[in-house]
C-alpha cells in the first residue's frame, strides 16, 4: 500500500528541497510519521539545520523515529530486541504518561518547564500536549509524530522576536492547561485511555485458539510514512477509479459483449452444419453445441453478411477449440490446392498436439460429399528442424531451362558481393541446388499449421517456400499469455506478412469475403487494449459466455472450491498424503473411472525420476529442438513418466485409488522433488504417480498424458505447464499445492477439471502467511475483497490431519524420507 501524500495546510510553512534532511539509514535520528486517514496531516517537521544546537547541555537528544517505532512494535507485538539506548523517547514519556493516568507529570513535561525561560517550545510540541490530554480517543501516532524534534529549540531562536513572544504566551497556556491535567476530570478521561490501550494490548497477545481463524479479522497494517525527506509541496492526488476508468475508455465492442447463457446447446445441424458431417461429430463424441459454440460458429460459418473478426472470452473447459476448428476446417475443406490457409498459435508444445486431435477430428467430419481432407501440420521444436521444415514445405525439381538460365546468372551476381540484398539470401535459407535446367519450386504440405510462436518465426525467416500469402484464417489461442509474452515479435512478424495483400489468395469461396479471419481466445481474455491493438482486429466483436462480466474470469458452474488450513507448514507434505487418503479424494462423476490395480508390475523399478535429464522448455521459444541426447531408459513398462521408485517401506496392498488428481506446485523442481516424496510416504501411491514437468521431455509428457487418459497414471504432479489449456477428461481433483502467483494462473490450474459440463473439485492448501492473499483476492471474501474471478459457490474451509500434530511416528517416517530424498539428491549430483 501507498501513502497518500498530504500537502501541508497553506499557514503552513512548506519545507524548501534545501531545508530537507536527505533519508539515510545511517541517521539514527531518523524522523518517522504515521499518516492516519481521515486525520489533517501531520504539520510539516521544521527544516532541520545542518548543526544541531541544543540550549539545554542536560537535555538529551530525542530520537522520534526510535520512539515511534519503539511504540508500534509494543502495540503490535513485533518488538525485536534491540540495543540499549541511552535515549528515552518522546514516545515512551507519552506511554508512561497515559498509563499513569495523568498523574504523574512527563519528563518531556518537566523538561519543557525546566526550559521555559531559556527555550521556546515549538507549536507542534504545544499541540501536541493539547491533543493529548483531553482526548480520550488518543491516536499514539499523532501523539509520537506531534513530539518536537530537539532541534526545533535551535531553530526557535532564529526566529523573529515577534513569533518568540507569540510563542511564549501560547507557553503560558500550555502551563496553564497542564496544571488542569492534574485535575480528577482529566484523570478520569486518562483511565478510559489506559483501559483501551490495555484492551489492544490484550487483543494482540490473545493466542490463536486452534480453530480456523479468518484471516480478513486480522488488523490492517496501518501505513507508515518515512519522513526522511522533507515532501515537497504536490497538486491534490487524482482520485483514480479503475473500473470506471477501464470500462468508460473500453471500445463498445469490448465493453459489451455478446453474451450467451451457459445452458445453451444447440445441435449441429441448425447451426449450418451438413447432417454428414454433424453424424461424424457425434461419432467422436460431439453431439451438440456447447454455448460458445453456439454463439461463435454463426459468426465464422460462411454467411451472406461481411463478418469482422472474432474475440472469445469463456471459462475453462467450455469448448473453445471445436468453435473455431470447425468452421475454420468447414472453409477450407471446400478448397482444392492445398496451401497454408490456416495458422494456430499457442504457447506451449502439448497445446499443439492437443489441438491437433481436435482438428484431425474434424477434418473427418469434413471429408464427405466431395470435400477436401483437410492437411494439418504442426511446427513446435520437439524434432529437428530440417525435419520439421521438409513436413510443412515440399521442394520439387522442375524441368525449366529458363528458369535455371536465370538462377546461374543471380548466382554469378551474387560471387564476391560481401553485403547481398538478395532477401532470401540473407535470411539465412539453406538451399538445395537445383539439377541442371531445372528449377527448385515449393509448396505448401499443409493446409493448416498448428505451431508454438517462436518456431512459427523460425519457419518464416529460415525455411525457403514457407509463406502466408493465403493465410485467411488466425487463430490465437490463449491469447492473454501470447500477448503478454510476444515471443521474439512473433505476432509483428506474423501481422506484418498478412498485411501484404495477395489477389484472390484471401477469398473465402463459400462466402463474398476475402481477408484474414482472426479468433483470438482465452478463458483470460485481457481487455488490455494496447495489447489487443497489435492484432490488428477488424470489425472485432466480443463473445462471452453469460456471467462473464468485462474483467471477470469465470470458473466452471460445477466446480467446488475449498481452502485447507496448514497449520504446520514444515509438514505440509503430511497434509497433502492424508488429503491423498481422504474420504474427500471420491469420484465426483457418476462415470468416473472405476479403481484401477496396477499389481507391482513397476515396484521393481530401480531408478527414480530424474529432474534434469531432458531438455524441453515450457513455452517455446522456438530455437529449441528436441534433445537427441535425452533418454527415455527410465520410462515405464508403456513408455509413461511414472514416479518409479523402490518401495521405501514394504508395500501390504495392491495400489488402488478411487478418483483422479493433478496437484500443482510452483516449479519444476518443487513437483519432482514431491511427487518422489509422496512416493515415499505412500509407497502404495507410487505407480499411480506422474509427474509434468517443462524439464520433461515432450514426447515423455505426451506419454504420461495417455497413460493418465487410460486411467494407469491417477495421480499427477505438474508444474504450472499444463495449468493452461490442457484437457485431461478425466480429472476430477485439483489441487494447489503451492498457492498460484495470480488470479488468473488459479483460474487456469482450477479449470482443468469441471470441464465440458462435469463436475470437478479444487482443493488449495494454505499456510498462515498465505491465507489472507488467498481469500482476498482469489476466495473474495472479507475485509478488501477485490478478486476478479466469479464462481456459482463460494470456497468451503476443509480440515485435515490430526489436529496440530501429526503422530510422532509419521514424523519420523517424514524425516527419514526426506534424508532419502537428499542422499538420492546428493548421489545425483555426484553422478553428473
Ligand atoms: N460440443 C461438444 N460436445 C461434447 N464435448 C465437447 C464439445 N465441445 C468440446 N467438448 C469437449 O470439452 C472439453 C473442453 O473443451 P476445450 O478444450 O475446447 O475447452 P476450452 O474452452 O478450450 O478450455 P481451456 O480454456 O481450458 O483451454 C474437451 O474435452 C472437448 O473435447
Amino acid at each position: 500500500m501507498y501513502n497518500r501524500y498530504i500537502p501541508p495546510a497553506k499557514d503552513k510553512q512548506a519545507p524548501t528541497p534545501a531545508q530537507s534532511t536527505p533519508a539515510s539509514s545511517s541517521n539514527p535520528a531518523q524522523p518517522y510519521a504515521r499518516y492516519v486517514p481521515g486525520q489533517a496531516p501531520t504539520p510539516p517537521v521544521p527544516a532541520q539545520p545542518q548543526k544541531i544546537v541544543f540550549n539545554d547541555a542536560d537535555l538529551p537528544p530525542i530520537d522520534r523515529s526510535k520512539s515511534t517505532r519503539e511504540l508500534d512494535e509494543q502495540l503490535t507485538g513485533t518488538a525485536e530486541p534491540k540495543k540499549p539506548k541511552k535515549l528515552k523517547s518522546n514516545r515512551s514519556d507519552v506511554v508512561d504518561e497515559v498509563l499513569d493516568g495523568g498523574a504523574k507529570e512527563s519528563k518531556s513535561r518537566k523538561r519543557k518547564r525546566g526550559r521555559a525561560d531559556q527555550t521556546v517550545v515549538s507549536e507542534n510540541e504545544m499541540s501536541h500536549d493539547k491533543d493529548v490530554a483531553p482526548s480520550s480517543d488518543l491516536d499514539y501516532d499523532n501523539v509520537a509524530d506531534a513530539h518536537v524534534d530537539p532541534t526545533d529549540d535551535a531553530i526557535e531562536e532564529r526566529k523573529p522576536k515577534r513569533e518568540k513572544k507569540k510563542k511564549r504566551k501560547q507557553e503560558d497556556n500550555l502551563d496553564k492547561e497542564m496544571a488542569d491535567a492534574d485535575s480528577d476530570d482529566v484523570r478520569r478521561r486518562h483511565k478510559s485511555v489506559f483501559e483501551k490501550v490495555q484492551k489492544a494490548l490484550q487483543a494482540k497477545e490473545k493466542p490463536e485458539d486452534g480453530n480456523e481463524k479468518e484471516p480478513e479479522e486480522e488488523d490492517e497494517e496501518e501505513p507508515v510514512v518515512e519522513h526522511g525527506l522533507e515532501p515537497l509541496p504536490q497538486p491534490e492526488p487524482v482520485t483514480f477509479d479503475e473500473s470506471k476508468l477501464a470500462y468508460e475508455t473500453l471500445p463498445p465492442w469490448l465493453s459489451s459483449p455478446i453474451r450467451v447463457s451457459p445452458d445453451v446447446t444447440r445441435p449441429f445441424v441448425e447451426l449450418g452444419i451438413s447432417s454428414e458431417s454433424s453424424k461424424i461429430l457425434e461419432s467422436k463424441g460431439f453431439k451438440d453445441a456447447f454455448a460458445v459454440q453456439t454463439a461463435v460458429l454463426p459468426l465464422l460459418l460462411p454467411s451472406p453478411d461481411r463478418q469482422g473478426d472474432v474475440v472469445v472470452a469463456a471459462p475453462t473447459g467450455s469448448g473453445k477449440t471445436l468453435s473455431y476448428v470447425l468452421p475454420m476446417v468447414h472453409d477450407i475443406s471446400k478448397g482444392r490446392v492445398t496451401r497454408l490457409r490456416g495458422l494456430i498459435v499457442l504457447p506451449t508444445r502439448d497445446l499443439v498436439q492437443q489441438v491437433q486431435l481436435a482438428c484431425e477430428a474434424c477434418t473427418a467430419a469434413f471429408a464427405v460429399n466431395g470435400g477436401k481432407k483437410v492437411k494439418v501440420g504442426t511446427a513446435m521444436g520437439n524434432r529437428p528442424f530440417k525435419e520439421e521444415q521438409s513436413i510443412i514445405v515440399g521442394e520439387e525439381q522442375k524441368y525449366d531451362p529458363q528458369g535455371y538460365e536465370q538462377y546461374l546468372r543471380k548466382q554469378n551476381r551474387l560471387v564476391g558481393l560481401e553485403d547481398s540484398d538478395d532477401e532470401d539470401d540473407s535470411l539465412g535459407f539453406e538451399r538445395s541446388e537445383p539439377l541442371p535446367y531445372h528449377v527448385i519450386t515449393h509448396e505448401s504440405k499443409v493446409d493448416i499449421l498448428i505451431c508454438t510462436p517462436g518456431r512459427l518465426v523460425e519457419h518464416i525467416t529460415k525455411t525457403p517456400g514457407f509463406s502466408l500469402d493465403y493465410i485467411r484464417w488466425l487463430i490465437v489461442d490463449e491469447a492473454d499469455k501470447l500477448l503478454a509474452q510476444d515471443f521474439q515479435q512473433w505476432l509483428d512478424t506474423v501481422t506484418e506478412k498478412l498485411s501484404i495483400g495477395k489477389p484472390g489468395a484471401r477469398d473465402f469461396p463459400a462466402s463474398n469475403k476475402s481477408g484474414v479471419r482472426k479468433v483470438i481466445l482465452s478463458a483470460t481474455m485481457t481487455r488490455d487494449l494496447s495489447l489487443l491493438n497489435g492484432l490488428k482486429l477488424s470489425r472485432p466483436k466480443l463473445i462471452a459466455v453469460e456471467g462473464t462480466k468485462a474483467g471477470e474470469q469465470n470458473l466452471p458452474p460445477l466446480l467446488k472450491e475449498a481452502a485447507i488450513k496448514i497449520r504446520e507448514p514444515s509438514l505440509k507434505p503430511l497434509y497433502l498424503v492424508d488429503l491423498l487418503r481422504s474420504k474427500h479424494m471420491a469420484p465426483v462423476n457418476q462415470d468416473a473411472v472405476d479403481e484401477v490395480s496396477v499389481g507391482s508390475e513397476t515396484s521393481d523399478h530401480e531408478a527414480s525420476e530424474s529432474s534434469s535429464a531432458d531438455s524441453d522448455s515450457e513455452s517455446d521459444s522456438g530455437s529449441s529442438t528436441s534433445s537427441s541426447s535425452s533418454s527415455d531408459d527410465d520410462d515405464g513398462d508403456d513408455g509413461t513418466s511414472r514416479v518409479k521408485t523402490k518401495p521405501a517401506f514394504p508395500m501390504t496392498k495392491k495400489p488402488t485409488f478411487p478418483t483422479t488428481v493433478l496437484i500443482f506446485t510452483k516449479s519444476n523442481e518443487a513437483a519432482l522433488r514431491l511427487s518422489r516424496l509422496v512416493a515415499l510416504l505412500a509407497s502404495d501411491l507410487a505407480p499411480l504417480m506422474g509427474t509434468l514437468t517443462s524439464s520433461t521431455k515432450t514426447s515423455r509428457r505426451a506419454r504420461t498424458l495417455r497413460a493418465f487418459a487410460q486411467g494407469k497414471i491417477r495421480i499427477l504432479v505438474a508444474s504450472d505447464l499444463v495449468s493452461r489449456g490442457i484437457d485431461l477428461t478425466n480429472l476430477e481433483h485439483v489441487v494447489n499445492y503451492d498457492l498460484p502467483i495470480s488470479e488468473t494462473s488459479y483460474v487456469h490450474r482450477v479449470g482443468r477439471t469441471a470441464r465440458a459440463g462435469r463436475r470437478g473439485c479444487a482443493w488449495t492448501l494454505l499456510e498462515h502467511a498465505e491465507a489472507r492473499r488467498f481469500w482476498r483476492d482469489f476466495a473474495g471474501e472479507g475485509k478488501g475483497a477485490v478478486t476478479s474471478i466469479g464462481r456459482a459457490r463460494s470456497v468451503e474451509r476443509v480440515r485435515i490431519g490430526d489436529g496440530d500434530e501429526f503422530a510422532e511416528e509419521r514424523v519420523q517416517e517424514y524425516e527419514r524420507a526426506l534424508e532419502r530424498l537428499k542422499a538420492e539428491a546428493v548421489g545425483r549430483e555426484g553422478k553428473r
